[in-house]
């Protein structure tokens, strides 16, 4: 089924429909400049660094103003923050019904290896930008009517959810139409598997020490039995891997930069992404908390995400709990 039919097919909300569609074309034009490589510069560094200090790559620039254009073309977005901006960039139709928090390339820093690299969108209603400005982007994750991310790996992949259930479709590369290709996806409860950068284990906290001290001591160990562990450095594909065989994904708070509380951004990283994941029956959350129900405090706000198969986040939790105790 064609990305148009399903969404005539699950929803009414026709505002809603064409800000997909036009997210889906936004990722149809990033793929393919994605796919160019070096042909295209894409693995060439900017001199400029974004508000996070990092150094952007040109495709991170690239990717923001395609899809910046994108959504102003849909007529349904009244404003637009993204990771390679400093303030929320406002359009005319300030009314419109909905804002969109992006992070227009994910993992870019896998450009340079022809690794994989994603696109990210949280979709929020517009409770009044023209009043609060960048205020009316902060706004709990519980609150977004819709999250997406497209992923640029061998097949281009649009992963969605309006909140009932996450689905997959991936690009005909000839017809440049998504298809549904996988619906309902469902994450289990339970994982041999997980995914953390281990070298920063000397600045996790106690909880996330014990936890990955016992997968890696296996059938040895407490758990009984052996894990297995993945890193690929881009979050839309450690997520993608979460959703199609499970595992958790964890980037714990650290004491690395103090002044971060976490590597990823709450507002166009976690919120959609764990969206995705408790819409597929996994869990996401900060340590204690659950990620969806943090009330943001500014715009680039970083925060610790755990997310991925139920049982083991819980286990994290628990963990998280007995430590502050
Ligand atoms: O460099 P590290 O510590 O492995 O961090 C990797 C994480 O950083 C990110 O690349 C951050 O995203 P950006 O590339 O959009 O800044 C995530 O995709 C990934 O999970
Ligand atoms: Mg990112
Ligand atoms: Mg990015």
């Amino acid at each position: 089924m064609q990305l148009d039919v399903f969404l005539k097919q699950v929803s009414i909300n026709q505002a809603l429909n064409s800000l997909i569609s036009h997210i889906a074309e936004a990722g149809i034009e990033i793929a393919s400049l994605v796919k160019q490589g070096a042909l295209a510069g894409v693995t060439e560094k900017m001199t400029t660094t974004n508000v996070q200090g990092e150094t952007q790559m040109q495709l991170d620039i690239l990717s923001h103003d395609l899809a910046l254009a994108q959504l102003r073309a849909s007529t349904v977005v009244a404003g637009v923050l993204s990771e390679e901006v400093d303030a929320p960039v406002l359009f005319e139709t300030l009314d419109a019904p909905f804002l969109v928090s992006m992070d227009p390339l994910d993992g870019s820093s896998n450009l340079a290896i022809n690794g994989v690299v994603g696109s990210i969108f949280s979709i929020l209603p517009n409770t009044g930008v023209s009043r609060l400005g960048e205020q009316a982007f902060l706004q709990p994750g519980q609150a977004q009517r819709a999250a997406a991310y497209v992923m640029y790996g061998p097949a281009t992949l649009l992963v969605l959810t309006m909140g009932q259930g996450t689905h997959v479709f991936t690009l005909d590369a000839q017809q440049q139409i998504f298809t549904l290709t996988q619906q309902t996806v469902q994450i289990a409860d339970q994982t041999t598997e997980f995914a953390i950068n281990t070298s920063n284990q000397r600045y996790w906290q106690p909880a996330m020490q014990r936890y990955i001290a016992e997968c890696l001591h296996g059938a040895d160990g407490p758990r009984g039995h052996d894990f297995n562990m993945r890193w690929c450095a881009s979050m839309v594909m450690d997520v993608h891997r979460i959703l199609t065989r499970g595992g958790v994904f964890l980037y714990p708070r650290d004491t690395k930069q103090p002044v971060k509380a976490g590597r990823l951004r709450l507002l166009y990283e976690a919120n959609p992404m764990s969206l995705l994941v408790t819409q597929a029956g996994g869990a996401s959350i900060d340590g204690l908390d659950d990620i969806l129900s943090i009330q943001p405090t500014s715009c680039h706000q970083r925060v610790p995400v755990l997310l991925g198969a139920k049982q083991e986040i819980q286990r994290l939790r628990d963990y998280h709990q007995q430590a502050s105790h």
